[in-house]
């Protein structure tokens, strides 16, 4: 799903307006009825206090017409208009007369307005900015976001919490609303999956408003939300008179003494992915375990007992996974060194290849071809350098993808994988994952599909994805604090499978 900014909301609404003969009140009609609908639907004429604060644009609008609605079912609405702008839009104008019509008098706040004392029990609506917000919000603005805060009361907020900027700037603590539940209109915002802004937001719904299919379908975007629908077109079948030749030959290069785990995981992440073959190279002491441990994995060992000193291996990959479990030390940054100069397989880089790249940027030019760099934040701002926020964040990414021709897999909470313009941004996985070694998995995950023949985007994409919904299969079993990485990967088939369940079966297999 397409998540837009605001320039192409705009434009999404103004394609939508031209092609349908509507007005931008009819729009605003449409999309307010929406959240009055959600809201009749739950509380069904119940006599909680309904606080709703509108600001003085269209989000103050969509404010003005669901208040309208709600007092014409009967209920218990005050009306708080945050009057923070002397010019008021077209469309909050006219549903201001339209309250007062049907006899609701708003209370206009100011500067030396006093704030209504908001009791827990309430429930606010939140309506003051939308996705027009450009500027500094004021000082007694912000008051009023901090009093709806302290109120601990239900805070629904509407299109995007007040507050937030769209593309820049991220707000204090306390300098922008926080919402209990978000109603946003058809397409989801960046700001809900970045860690500086995600924060202000517990769950968030869409709400279709009619905006034009085909306007939808064709617009470009610069990021889009990776669900189910979007990774389902990637998926390849296995045909019958296949062999294990036909799905590719890993090279897991890493490791070091008491690192040995990394390099199992990352294996058995790219067999349970799908691959054909891996093979680990790995310092003498790793042999036995990995042998051991995992038989179906083939183990090439250095001539170091406890790292490695020299990549050497007589095969062809089809791709090679390397840095997970490495170390930094001299040996490991000449072997590393040495091995990206001969180097021409496609390559998927983590950890401690990403932290010797970062200390030896000389070394990128040598990067084959879209290499697949997958850092957690740390390794990417060792790379990047600091960030002012997490727009600045992705800004530095792109550029640091176009100059290198790099896919970067930034791992969190919503892993965003960027290649040149444009983010991907995984809506899989939970907070279970933040346990020693998902990180291999996920490396492993990815080769696993590269050397089945995704391409190298897809395969980054899709397998953020599956990676982190076997962890969301998993901790059904465990919960968080269980999940380990090695769960993740037996899991990994069920992600697969659950590939072809459709929205409705799974949901009654969880109730079940
Ligand atoms: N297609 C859709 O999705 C639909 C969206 N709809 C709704 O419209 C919302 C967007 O409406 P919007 O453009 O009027 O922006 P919104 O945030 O309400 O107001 C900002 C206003 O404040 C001003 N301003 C800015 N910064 C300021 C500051 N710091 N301090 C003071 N003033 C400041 C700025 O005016 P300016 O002074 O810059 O002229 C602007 O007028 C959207 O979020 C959704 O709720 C639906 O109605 C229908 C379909
Ligand atoms: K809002």
């Amino acid at each position: 799903m397409k998540i837009f900014n605001t320039k192409e909301i705009y434009e999404a609404d103004k394609f939508t307006l031209e092609r349908q003969q509507i007005s931008a009140e009819d729009l605003m009609e449409k999309a307010a009825v929406q959240i009055f609908n959600w809201m009749h639907t739950r509380l069904n004429g119940d006599q909680t206090q309904i606080y709703i604060f509108c600001g003085v644009g269209n989000n103050g609008g969509d404010g003005l017409v669901l208040a309208r609605h709600l007092v014409q079912h009967g209920y218990r609405v005050t009306v708080c208009v945050v009057n923070f702008n002397e010019h008021r839009s077209k469309e909050f104008l006219i549903n201001l007369d339209r309250l007062k019509e049907a006899k609701v008098w708003p209370k206009f706040l100011g500067e030396s307005s006093i704030i209504p004392q908001l009791e827990k029990e309430a429930i606010i609506v939140d309506a003051i900015f939308g996705i027009g917000l450009k500027r500094a919000v004021a000082p007694w603005v912000l008051e009023v976001f901090r009093e709806i805060n302290k109120s601990n009361a239900f805070v629904l907020s509407i299109d995007i919490p007040s507050g937030l900027f769209m593309d820049h700037k991220v707000p204090n603590n306390d300098e922008a609303v926080k919402s209990s539940y978000l109603l946003s209109f058809q397409v989801p915002k960046l700001i809900f999956f970045l860690p500086d802004t995600g924060l202000f937001l517990d769950q968030w719904e869409l709400l279709d408003i009619g905006l034009d299919t085909d306007f939808l379908m064709h617009a470009p975007s610069d990021y889009e939300l990776i669900g189910k629908a979007e990774v389902l077109p990637f998926y390849r079948p296995r045909t019958k008179y296949t062999h294990k030749g036909t799905y590719g030959h890993v090279l897991i290069i890493g490791g070091s003494y008491g690192k040995i785990g990394a390099v199992l995981m990352a294996a058995k992440g790219s067999l349970y992915a799908g691959s054909g073959l891996v093979t680990a190279f790995v310092p003498k002491c790793g042999l036995v375990p990995l042998q051991s441990a995992f038989p179906e994995l083939m183990v090439l060992t250095d001539i170091n007992e406890t790292e490695i000193t020299n990549i050497d291996f007589n095969f062809t990959p089809t791709v090679i996974g390397i840095g997970v479990g490495m170390g930094t030390g001299t040996n490991a940054v000449k072997a590393f060194s040495l091995f990206l100069k001969n180097n021409k397989t496609p390559l998927v880089i983590d950890a401690d290849g990403l932290n010797i790249l970062a200390k030896n940027p000389d070394l990128f030019s040598d990067l084959p071809p879209q290499t697949v760099l997958t850092p957690h934040p740390k390794e990417l701002e060792r790379m990047l350098g600091k960030w002012k926020n997490d727009f600045d964040k992705l800004i530095k990414t792109k550029e640091f993808s176009k100059k290198h021709d790099c896919i970067v897999v930034i791992k969190g909470a919503h892993t965003i994988t960027v290649y040149g313009d444009k983010g991907y941004v995984n809506s899989t996985g939970n907070p279970g994952m933040a346990t020693g070694g998902s990180g291999d998995v996920l490396t492993g995950v990815i080769t696993g599909l590269l050397a089945q023949g995704y391409a190298t985007l897809e395969a980054a994409v899709f397998g953020v994805y599956l990676h982190g919904r076997a962890a969301d299969i998993a901790i059904r079993e465990c919960g968080f604090q269980a999940l380990v990485a090695t769960d993740i990967i037996a899991h990994l088939g069920k992600a697969y499978l659950d590939l072809f369940v459709d929205q409705v079966n799974s949901l009654q297999d969880e109730q079940a």
